[in-house]
């Protein structure tokens, strides 16, 4: 048996996970890999707050210099944010220890030099769970699907903003109110607006392109909107028209080598679709490679348990995986505002709307202005109507034809992509009014 030092920096969500994870699965991993991983320091900001687990205190201090003096060879980084964990981590690598990290944000914007760093000392920089929360979704594309040229990656890589999607349509509770629960019960990041912004989701697309396509990825190059302009009456009338709306992160390569687009942003799915019942803090990720087909994972995106789990599958896999060789990352060019040309869900808040009738004659209005419609929808909420439309062949310009079309006060129009319709599979009368 071999005993393992391991310092952990950070004791909050993750961290406390961790900790109890590697205690109380000590039996398993020794099993397993015939390692015994001791947690030897633990750095924390405050070191006078109560932690949620017991027996820590005497391993607790705020000085990082004493973590790397305690012998340890494995550094877990759980603290989050950019400057701070980065010198640490740094700091570890240099000293040769290696290093696990569960930050996205560090990964995606400085991965690519903390990689080279971890080569040159020999020592492994892993980062499992950094995408998908308790998923195994970079080992499988690492070292599962190795064979495979993946050109598509679709997911739902934010549990945060899936929660609240999913609260918002099944209890009809109120943004603000599923997004104070989700910090409670530690799905958010520190600053929440990274998840309603969709600059988490983007860090985890970037870091699972680079992957998959052997790629540079620089995160300006992602196209990316939050949930916050998603309200109940736009989930509900999607529902009501057979879809669900996701906040969706896509990647997809045009050929070996070939160009790149990116973009994260909310979508309808319909409701056939493998990632549409995917709900509450749930991530799933669809990975399209040239042998495989398609694959998709499932589990839980973020919390206390699933994340630890990530964490602690990577120290268990730090001594016994190969060490990285040379990276062979390309730059091929990146497609920017593929946007256009699919089908799109448009939504028209107002407090005058046609009904049924009135919805139908509007889809012919449309239409004479080659304008194709594909389903039409209304809604009333209180004082407001809503009216929803799926057009195809999405043209920036529509937005403008549609108002002046409508000829009616327009409290807020917002437009959605609307992903994985085959043709075959589409609706063909749909025009709903309640
Ligand atoms: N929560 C989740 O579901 C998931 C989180 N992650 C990632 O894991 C990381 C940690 O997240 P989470 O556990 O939720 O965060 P928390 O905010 O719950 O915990 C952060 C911990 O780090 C400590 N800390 C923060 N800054 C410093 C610093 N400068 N020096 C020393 N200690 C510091 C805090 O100390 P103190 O306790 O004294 O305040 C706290 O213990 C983040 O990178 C996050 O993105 C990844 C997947 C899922
Ligand atoms: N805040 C993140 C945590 C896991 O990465 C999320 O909600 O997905």
């Amino acid at each position: 048996m071999e005993r393992i030092g391991v310092g952990l920096l950070g004791l909050g969500t993750v961290g406390t996970g961790v900790y109890k994870a590697l205690r109380n699965n000590q039996d398993v991993l020794l099993r397993r890999t015939g390692q015994l991983f001791e947690v030897r320091k633990i750095l924390v900001r405050d070191p006078y707050k109560t932690r949620q687990v017991e027996g820590v205190q005497f391993l607790i201090t705020t000085d990082f210099h004493e973590v790397l003096q305690s012998g340890v060879q494995v550094v877990i980084e759980v603290i989050g944010g950019l400057e701070s964990a980065y010198a640490y981590v740094r700091d570890a690598l240099t000293a040769g220890c290696h290093v696990v990290t569960a930050n996205k944000e560090l990964i995606a914007k400085r991965g690519k030099e903390l990689e080279a760093l971890a080569r040159q000392k020999g020592v492994q920089l892993l980062y499992e769970a950094a995408v998908g929360g308790g998923i195994p979704v970079l080992g499988s594309i690492g070292y599962l699907l190795k064979a495979n040229r993946v050109h598509r990656i679709t997911g739902i890589l934010n549990g945060t903003t899936n929660y609240i999607l999913t609260e918002m349509e099944q209890k009809g509770l109120a943004f603000d109110e599923v997004l104070r629960e989700s910090q409670e019960k530690g799905y958010a990041e520190a600053d929440p607006s990274s998840d309603v912004d969709g600059h988490d989701a983007k860090y985890k697309l970037a870091i699972l392109a680079r992957l998959a396509f052997e790629a540079e990825i620089s995160l300006e190059d992602i196209p990316c909107r939050g949930i916050r302009g998603v309200t109940s009456q736009d989930i509900t009338l999607a529902r009501r028209l057979g879809y669900a709306i996701k906040l969706l992160a896509q990647a997809e390569q045009y050929g070996e080598k070939g160009p790149i687009s990116l973009r994260v942003g909310p979508a309808l799915l319909p409701e056939n679709h493998p990632l549409a019942g995917v709900n509450g803090v749930h991530n799933a990720v669809t990975l399209e490679g040239d042998w495989v087909q398609d694959v998709t994972l499932v589990g839980q995106g973020a919390g206390e348990q699933p994340t630890a789990s990530a964490v602690v599958e990577d120290v268990g896999n730090v001594l016994r995986l190969p060490r990285i060789s040379g990276s062979t990352v390309e730059h091929p060019p990146v497609l920017s505002g593929a946007e256009e040309g699919g089908s799109r869900f448009v939504v028209v808040e107002t407090e005058a709307l046609p009904g049924l009738a009135g919805a139908a004659s509007l889809r012919d209005k449309l239409e004479q202005i080659n304008l194709e419609v594909e389903q039409i929808g209304t809604a009333s909420f209180g004082s407001s109507t809503v009216l929803g439309l799926v057009l195809c062949h999405w043209n920036a310009s529509y937005t403008n034809i549609l108002l002046a079309e409508l000829g009616i006060e327009v409290k807020r129009l917002e437009h959605y992509p609307v992903i994985g319709v085959r043709k075959k599979d589409r609706v063909k009368e749909a025009v709903v009014t309640g």
